[in-house]
């Protein structure tokens, strides 16, 4: 007998008096079984003891065919023991063959048990799994596939708005889209921007439209939707995001923090400030950075005045990292999240992985009034989203819309659900398309795996054994004419010691970036890599993700990621804006399958396999050899250091 049931969920769960019912009806349908089984114990025991008979017909009549052996135990027929017979044992008497093939076509008689005579009288009944019922029966011998559980979206993940993924190729003049403020376009053309990047030309129309009637209510008197964008590394999310929300509170009066953008790192934070400074230049609106880079007290004085009668708001958009922002929420009097308009999450993915900061109930407790008496003297109230009702569309409120960017951005439900999105919208390269399933619905599959790439990147890997690692890299770094590398590790240690070792082998200007450093070193690394000074950047995953520097023509994993998002990201930092790049992850052999098929189902396209012959790293290890005792040396004098 079968030893489990396993019953599958169906659906949405039943509760009351469905429940109950469903309950009543196991019952029932479990004694209904058993008597079947019965039966078809007591049917399966007549066709055995018909058995003899129907060989001897059968061999008598298909010439060639081999003679079974007759049966030890001499049966006596059903009829002739007395017992009735069964349809099945009369069809068998008189058709042979057919006779199997209608069983097998029949619920009750199917095909494995007329066609395995031998099987012990112990053998479990097969057509248990044949049987229609809610669940599964294990412990069958008959082998089927299990049925695939399907992933069910909500609709707005399921169904997202289409945006192009090639840069190159599906550009948008500039012009074409005329909602975006002439000044605007003015100073995009000055950038040497004339054509936005797909995701632009989907994503600004659509926050522009929200937006058209001021920072006041969306189209119609209604909350604009929270907007969700998925698009590739290098695509331009940044810009997506900076030019609505300048546009929007252009016309402002009076000065309040109007946007926040929040971002997971401190340089992160920086790059899209300075690109805000950029679109805001000539305008009366003002910036504030408040990352922790700067002292407290410094970072209070961009952000509020003291007056005679109150605070004096000095910054319309706030860019912040989420510890330091939660801070001036608790300690900066005056600071106020009042007539915040627009929450945008960038790098949203790693954002709610930060949830644990409770960052969002904190900023969502500072936008909204609690629930106490609302001031009946404020002109804008405002609520949590809510129902639509005539009493709540009377009062002018501005609405707060949350706007998420990544490229790879969760598509877990229970994870986006903590950042309690209103009627969301999903932007995204990343096409589900339907395809039929085997009972002629449809399914949404991605053809494409998880993640989108960028086309200009190429994707190598380079099979090497754990001592062979550093002179593969020194292979790669100094055989490759490149001047920007980005080399990644998995922990500032590795980092540290791969730095010092590629500093004594020579022949490339390198430096490292780590949590080792304070963020003003890391500051100052950073932009000598951008000016080209620094050719080799070794570093952990602190500059995996959104660093835009210009030119990385070269990204090399030391150590092989372990995530997919981790890979996505650290591989991003080169081919950017439709440029082309390239990426080498060295593999050691244990680690090769595992992680070309992690690939291959996240969507990177397939990686080419880049061999380096050991007759061209031999030349290399009178050179290795003496980086590396000058490593020891380096190593030990720190240790001293350390511990003096
Ligand atoms: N329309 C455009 N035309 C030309 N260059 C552009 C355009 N839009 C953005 N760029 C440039 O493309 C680069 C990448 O943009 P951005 O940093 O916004 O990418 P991203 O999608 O946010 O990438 P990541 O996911 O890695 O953070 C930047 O250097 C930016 O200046």
């Amino acid at each position: 007998m079968a030893l489990f049931h396993v019953a599958r969920y169906q659906g949405p769960e039943a509760t009351g008096p469905e429940r109950a019912e469903a309950e009543a009806g196991a019952g029932s349908r479990a004694r209904a079984l058993l008597e079947r089984l019965q039966s078809q114990a007591r049917e399966r025991q007549q066709q055995r003891e018909l058995e003899p008979a129907e060989a001897a017909a059968q061999t008598s009549e298909v010439p060639g065919r081999r003679r079974r052996r007759p049966r030890r135990r001499p049966r006596v027929s059903g009829r002739a023991a007395g017992r009735p017979d069964t349809p099945q044992a009369k069809r068998l008497r008189a058709g042979g063959e057919d006779a199997d093939a209608d069983a097998g076509s029949s619920e009750e008689a199917p095909k494995e048990r007329s066609a395995s005579p031998e099987a012990p009288d112990s053998r479990p009944p097969e057509t248990v799994s044949e049987l229609p019922g809610p669940g599964q029966v294990l412990g069958g011998l008959a082998r089927r596939k299990a049925a695939k559980v399907q992933l069910f979206l909500p609709m707005w993940l399921a169904n997202p708005s289409c945006v192009k993924k090639n840069v190159t190729k599906d550009l948008v003049p500039i012009e074409d889209i005329p909602e975006v403020h002439p000044d605007l376009q003015k100073q995009l053309r000055a950038r040497g921007i004339s054509s936005y990047f797909p995701v632009q030309a989907a994503v600004i129309p659509a926050l522009l439209e929200n937006a058209a009637s001021g920072f006041l209510v969306g189209r119609g008197g209604y909350q604009p939707s929270d907007l969700c964008v998925s698009a590739p590394t290098g695509s331009g999310k940044t810009l997506a995001f900076v030019i609505p929300v300048v546009q929007a509170l252009l016309h402002r009066v009076v000065c309040h923090v109007r946007a926040l953008v929040m971002l997971p790192t401190k340089e992160l934070a920086q790059q899209v400030s300075k690109v805000f400074n950029i679109y805001t230049d000539a305008t009366p609106l003002r910036v504030a950075l408040v990352t922790g880079q700067k002292p407290l007290a410094t970072e209070q004085e961009s952000l509020v005045q003291k007056t005679a009668d109150g605070f004096r708001c000095l910054a319309d958009i706030v860019v912040a990292t989420p510890g330091r922002l939660v801070d001036h929420i608790n300690q900066t009097p005056g600071f106020s999240l009042q007539q915040l308009r627009f929450l945008v999450v960038d790098e949203a993915d790693r954002m709610i992985d930060s949830m644990h900061q409770s960052w969002l109930p904190r900023v969502m407790a500072a936008a909204l009034p609690s629930k106490g008496p609302a001031d009946p003297c404020a002109l804008l109230q405002r609520w949590r989203p809510q129902a639509v009702t005539a009493a709540s569309a009377c009062c002018p409120q501005m609405p707060l819309q949350k706007l998420l960017f990544s490229a790879t951005l969760t598509q877990n439900p229970e994870k986006l659900q903590q950042l309690g999105l209103y009627q969301p919208r999903l932007f995204s390269t990343r096409l589900a398309h339907r395809v039929p399933k085997d009972e002629g619905t449809e399914v949404d599959r991605d053809p494409e795996g998880k993640y989108t790439f960028p086309a200009g990147l190429t994707h190598h890997y380079v099979p090497c054994s754990l001592s062979s690692k550093p002179l593969a890299i020194m292979h790669l770094v100094v055989g490759k004419n490149f001047s920007r590398a980005l080399c990644f590790t998995n922990s500032r240690e590795n980092s540290h010691r791969l730095f010092l070792l590629l500093q004594a082998f020579g022949g490339v200007s390198v430096a490292e970036f780590s949590s080792r450093y304070g963020p003003g070193h890391r500051r100052k690394v950073l932009k000598q890599f951008e000016q080209g000074k620094i050719q080799l950047l070794i570093s952990t995953d602190a500059t995996a993700r959104g660093i835009d520097v210009l030119g990385v023509e070269l990204v090399i994993n030391y150590d092989a990621p372990q995530y997919l998002r981790t890979y996505v990201h650290r591989v991003g930092r080169t081919a950017r804006a439709g440029k082309t790049g390239q990426a080498f992850t060295l593999l050691l052999k244990v680690q090769e399958r595992t992680f070309l098929r992690m690939l291959a189902e996240g969507g990177a396209p397939e990686l080419a396999q880049h061999e380096i012959p050991s007759k061209l790293l031999q030349p290399l290890v009178p050179r290795y050899e003496e980086a590396l005792s000058q490593l020891e040396r380096t190593v030990k004098e720190e240790q001293k250091q350390k511990a003096a």
